[in-house]
């Protein structure tokens, strides 16, 4: 094969692929913990971001809840397809993670949060780097925890199982495969109390490029999730529980059927708030493509093929509109304006 000197080799590796996109915050770093005013750069105007959510679950209905999933549930399988389907997020209860685990990254993150802004700036991540300190939107922090891991693989079997998808079928799960092993990306998320919360907002709404998110919050609310036909819903807090979020690979994969969901977080006027993300997704270099099970008659593929990298190149400039800039239409495809503007408060590691 002869390369082309003007097509550019894809990234290998996840942190290799911010390099070519680097992400410029117009944001001077500001010491977020006593504000007693909103900065004006914080000042949040984006519509999709100024509707308010209804309080947990629709107007009142209980059936508009946010699933729980309990991994001990005999029918979690099938609990999870539907709400892969009817929500791209759920909750689930006995995932095994002990809570003293998560009480410890929880504490590990309010002390890094809390050191001295000139301290965390010593450890800023640069314009095309993955990892370090700074504000979102690219940014993580490598915490390869085993037991995070192993439940993501766990979850993602039983989604690709609900979708008829079997570990025979995908070769990078396969152990003894030459390709390499699945890709993930930690990140802590520090929200301080804002003095306006109605007028900013902690993380814009988007979509995550992953497979799946794995998201710990500690006991302050603050995510939500677009829920369609109800509007912006709060997820609840529930002890011991850990938020599964659909990302932008699995809408791929399963050609739509499973929807990446659109959420974002929320501030809030007295107390601090932390999350920490755990995004989880094949090799970097791996193509996704709509699995040829879930394609055929009144099924087109609706995806070209991509790898995490690539995709996080495009995300890095088309931000929400990375998912339509690939999808195959008759239509000319979306021309994305670039996303590169500076428009969240949080700190991130
Ligand atoms: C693996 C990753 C997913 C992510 C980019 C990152 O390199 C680490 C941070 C992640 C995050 C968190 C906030 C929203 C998001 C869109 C972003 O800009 O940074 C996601 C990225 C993503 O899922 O594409
Ligand atoms: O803080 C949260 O609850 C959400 C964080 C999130 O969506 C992310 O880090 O991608
Ligand atoms: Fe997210």
């Amino acid at each position: 094969m002869v390369s082309n000197p003007e097509t550019p080799t894809p990234p290998s590796k996840l942190s290799d692929a911010l390099k070519s996109h680097p992400f410029h915050l117009h944001h001077e770093y500001l010491d977020l913990t006593s504000l007693k005013e909103l900065p004006d750069s914080y000042d949040w105007t984006d519509e999709l971001n100024m509707i308010p959510a209804t309080t947990g679950g629709g107007n009142s209905a209980i059936s508009e809840a946010m699933p729980v999933i309990d991994f001990n549930d005999p029918d979690a399988l099938q609990l999870i397809g539907h709400a892969c389907k009817t929500w791209g997020a759920f909750q689930v209860v006995n995932h095994g993670i002990p809570s003293s685990l998560l009480d410890q990254t929880e504490c590990t993150s309010r002390d890094l949060f809390s050191l001295p802004i000139e301290q965390k700036l010593k450890a800023s991540r640069s314009p095309d780097a993955i990892s370090g300190y700074g504000l979102i939107r690219m940014k993580s922090l490598k915490n390869t925890s085993k037991k995070m891991k192993r439940l993501a693989e766990k979850l993602m079997w039983l989604m690709l199982g609900s979708l008829g998808i079997t570990k025979e079928d995908i070769d990078w799960a396969n152990p003894n495969s030459y390709i390499p092993d699945a890709s993930s990306a930690s990140q802590m998320n520090h929200y301080p109390a804002c003095p306006d919360p109605d007028r900013a907002m902690g993380m814009a709404a988007h979509t995550d490029s992953s497979f799946l998110t794995i998201v710990y919050q500690n006991n302050v609310i603050g995510l939500q999730v677009l829920k369609e036909g109800t509007g912006w819903v709060t997820v609840p807090m529930i002890p011991g529980g850990l938020v599964v979020n659909i990302g932008d690979l699995l809408h791929i994969l399963s050609n739509g059927l499973y929807p990446s969901v659109l959420h974002r977080a929320v501030v809030n006027r007295s107390k601090a708030r932390f999350s920490v993300a755990y995004f989880y997704g094949p090799p970097a270099t791996v193509q996704v493509s709509p699995f040829p099970k879930l394609i055929g008659p009144g099924h087109p593929s609706l995806y070209r093929p991509i790898t995490w990298s690539e995709f996080l190149g495009i995300k890095a400039k088309c931000f929400n509109e990375a998912l339509s800039s690939i999808r195959v239409t008759e239509t000319p495809p979306i021309e994305c304006v670039d996303a590169n503007d500076d428009s969240n408060n949080v700190e991130v590691a």
